[in-house]
């Protein structure tokens, strides 16, 4: 089932929460909600699952209006960061509650319920623990029958709420994967909130970034990262290098780099980001005579299994960033603490106040001129 997300206001006294929230989320994607603590994640689930009321906009599954259905209406599958399953309740008895507690008409028979839990343990492959209590449980399998919990009542959609986030790395990593593949079984659309950007980025097909209130980008993994839509997306995936400059005859100057911009994009000061990995260090000056390559200090070197990172001081700007390359590389340079490397700047992204982003289109070569 498609979810559509019409123009959601919702504030809770004089506190904006959600600000002219538009979001479409197509039938069988899996979908994540990134942002940092307090962007509005939760509260947009909660209102899409009908656990809210906002003050303004529509909330549509397949095009048929819910806003105003209450929530056991909207048929959707929950599962929260804390499992909340019924603690007094073996784990068979936590999968059959929402069935045995229909009203007669729509309640199954319990040979049917028992078949329907039975085929739920194995999707989540939990088979043979069906009595045990959920005390008895390690944290995974126990949010595995949260989700198997969820899907019990055939919901129309699922909506997670940092299923994974009370879980150790290694068993999150694991889950990811399961859910993953469960999906891809299912063809359930899913909706997920989390904060840690490499669950977003390994999990679903599209992320949807928000900041205090506002969705700031709709996109895939990929686009996201590589393209990403305004400096806080630039800095929320991952680590980025900020190069403060201006903007000035139509040449993007960041201290002594300078490239030049495609169009013509007016003049004031501007900020490059870049990404450590597109950091290209050297120990000589570039044969090119493009003006990207400036020279820096290697400040520290951090070795970090299979990648090093490097923190460098720009000697122009006195600008300290960081560089990141494999381990292969880094050997293969033998840089050392204390001292200077070329560094040259590849896919760096301008830009001036909020706007777009500016990507230049190549170095600045500079005119030989002839005395
Ligand atoms: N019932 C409430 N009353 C007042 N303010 C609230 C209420 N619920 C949420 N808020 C505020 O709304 C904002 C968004 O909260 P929300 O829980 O949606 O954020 P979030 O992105 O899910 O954060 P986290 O990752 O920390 O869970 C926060 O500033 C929060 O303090």
């Amino acid at each position: 089932m498609s979810i559509e997300v019409v123009n959601i206001t919702k504030t809770y006294k004089n506190f904006t929460a959600l600000q002219n929230v538009n979001l479409h989320i197509p039938e069988g994607e899996l979908v994540a909600l990134l942002g940092p603590s307090g962007s509005g994640k939760t509260t947009l689930l909660r209102l899409i699952a009908g656990l809210e009321q906002s003050q303004q906009g529509r909330i549509l599954f397949n095009g048929e209006d819910n806003t105003d259905r209450d929530v056991r209406e909207r048929q959707v599958g929950f599962v929260f960061q804390h499992y909340a399953l019924f603690r007094h309740m073996n784990i068979f008895d936590n999968l059959a509650f929402g069935l045995t507690v229909r009203p007669r008409k729509t309640r199954p028979s319990k040979r049917e319920i028992h078949e329907k839990v039975h085929s739920l343990l194995r999707l989540v492959q939990l088979e043979g623990l069906a009595h045990r209590y959920p005390s008895q449980l390690s944290g995974g399998q126990r949010q595995r029958v949260a989700l198997a919990r969820a899907l019990a009542v055939e919901p129309k959609f699922l909506l997670l709420d940092e299923p994974f986030g009370a879980l150790d790395t290694k068993v999150r990593q694991e889950l990811r994967r399961w859910l993953r593949h469960l999906h891809g079984k299912l063809g359930l659309t899913i909706l997920f909130v989390t904060h840690d950007q490499e669950e977003a980025m390994e999990l679903a097909d599209r992320v949807v970034v928000m900041n205090e209130g506002r969705v700031e980008q709709v996109g895939s993994p990929e686009e996201i990262y590589h393209k990403p839509a305004n400096p806080f997306v630039y800095s929320f995936l991952g680590r980025v290098n900020l190069f403060h400059g201006r903007i000035q005859n139509g040449r993007i100057k960041l201290g002594e780099a300078e490239f030049e911009a495609e169009h013509d994009v007016g003049e004031g000061p501007a900020v490059g980001y870049m990404r450590p990995h597109d950091v290209e260090v050297s120990l000589h000056p570039p044969k090119s005579s493009a003006a990207t390559a400036v020279q820096a200090q290697t400040e520290r070197i951090t070795l970090l299994g299979p990648i090093v990172r490097l923190e460098l001081k720009r000697l122009d700007t006195k600008e300290v960033f960081e560089a990141e390359m494999s381990r292969q590389r880094f050997l293969e340079l033998n840089v050392v603490e204390g001292g200077t490397v070329y560094v040259t700047l590849h896919n760096v992204s301008i830009f001036v106040d909020n706007a777009p982003a500016i990507k230049p289109t190549r170095a600045y070569v500079p005119q030989q001129v002839s005395i």
